[in-house]
């Protein structure tokens, strides 16, 4: 007879991310070396719980000082995501007693996917916590995309590498289904509120990803402001309707990038011109003094080492992709943002693996 284990423990490890990378607008994530984890343990010989839902959740790292992050399971984004997975499988709340501490590095609406991860890391919680060892890795993207529906940063995030991420369109019965999302990010996960019924299972299928080559010797240097642009706002100042040659200037561009970022040795001079955006960057310079003259001086003629330069998803961070002289790279682009009297932080980054559960 085999006895159920008391304790379990468990730890979710899930990248952080750039989404974009220039011209890839919504479609191109590349997941880093800084790391979301979830610890968890389970006490199932407890039978009853003094914390709400039966969790509890502490937190330390990024936005700890200031409170920023909501340690309430029906608040914190990363347990809400998990609550929305258990209650669409008829799990009203976690397992008695379950605790989750947080260890989050990443740094909060910088453009780093900080939300894409706590999106991925909520995900695989439900699915830990609940026993639902059917879902797989495409099915749990759904569930990603019911929260988070661009999909660069969630696919990155757990699936891990340099992807390429689309979505299949909806069917018109699923479009007609008003509680799913369309394009941007819900203001509540579904199923957030218990009120009782079963929250809506997203449609099968929804997202898909390809993964790229990334030639091993490019880093990515992250320059980090010390100021957050939220992505909701950083996505509300984009156009609705843009001219034709700017969609064909980044057309032409994402039809290299892949190939640009995949050879070995790298092209300097392809990977710059490879990097160019018209889509998100002009617009976005107006949240963030200083983007524009930075991607514009910043060249590989002008720079050792640098292949090309881009904003990191909504930004504020930027991303530059170099082979060598890091330091100097980074001090250049501080420097740069101190002309604005912003002061920045860097990280030396390299491509990660997908999301993990270390048992
Ligand atoms: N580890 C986390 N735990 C709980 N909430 C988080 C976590 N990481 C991010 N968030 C939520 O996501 C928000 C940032 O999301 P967003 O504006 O999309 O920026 P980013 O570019 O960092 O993804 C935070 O303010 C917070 O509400
Ligand atoms: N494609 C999205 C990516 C947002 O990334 P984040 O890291 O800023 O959340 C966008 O550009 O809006």
């Amino acid at each position: 007879m085999t006895m159920a284990t008391p304790t379990e423990s468990f730890v979710i490890k899930t990248p952080c991310s750039s989404a974009n990378i220039g011209p890839g607008f919504d479609v191109i994530g590349l997941a880093l070396s800084l790391y979301l984890e979830l610890h968890v343990t389970i006490d199932r010989s407890a039978s009853t719980s003094a914390h709400p839902l039966n969790c509890r959740v502490t937190y330390e790292g990024q936005g700890e000082e200031t409170g920023d992050i909501s340690l309430d399971p029906e608040v914190n984004l990363i347990t809400r995501v998990a609550l929305y997975v258990l209650r669409c499988h008829d799990q009203r709340g976690f397992p008695v007693e379950t605790h989750v501490h947080i260890k989050n590095p990443i740094p909060l609406g910088r453009g780093l996917g900080s939300s894409g991860a706590a999106v991925v890391a909520g995900v695989l919680l439900g699915k830990e916590c609940g026993g639902l060892h059917h879902l797989t890795p495409e099915r749990l993207f759904d569930f990603c995309l019911m929260i988070e529906r661009h999909p660069d940063n969630v696919g990155a995030a757990l699936f891990g590498g340099f992807v390429g991420t689309y979505l299949k369109p909806l069917t018109p019965e699923d479009v007609a289904r008003k509680e799913i999302p369309l394009s941007e990010v819900l203001p509540a996960p579904a199923g957030g509120v218990d009120t009782g019924v079963k929250p809506p299972h997203p449609p099968h299928g929804i997202g898909h990803h390809i993964k790229f080559r990334w030639a091993p010797e490019i880093k990515a240097v992250a320059i980090i402001p010390e100021f957050e642009v939220a992505t909701a706002k950083a996505r509300a100042v984009l156009p609705a309707v843009y001219p034709r040659p700017d969609v064909t200037f980044n057309l032409q561009r994402i039809a290299l990038l892949p190939v640009a970022l995949g050879q070995s040795p790298p092209d300097p001079e392809l990977i710059y011109l490879a990097m160019q955006d018209k889509l998100h960057q002009p617009y976005r310079q107006t949240l963030i003094p200083g983007l524009t003259e930075i991607v514009e001086s910043m060249t590989p003629a002008t720079q050792p080492g640098l292949l090309g330069v881009c904003l990191s998803g909504a930004g504020p961070t930027i991303l530059a992709l170099a082979t060598s002289h890091f330091d100097e790279i980074a001090d250049k682009i501080i420097g740069m943002f101190k002309q604005n009297d912003i002061v920045c932080s860097w990280k030396l980054l390299e491509p990660a693996e997908g999301t993990q559960v270390i048992r």
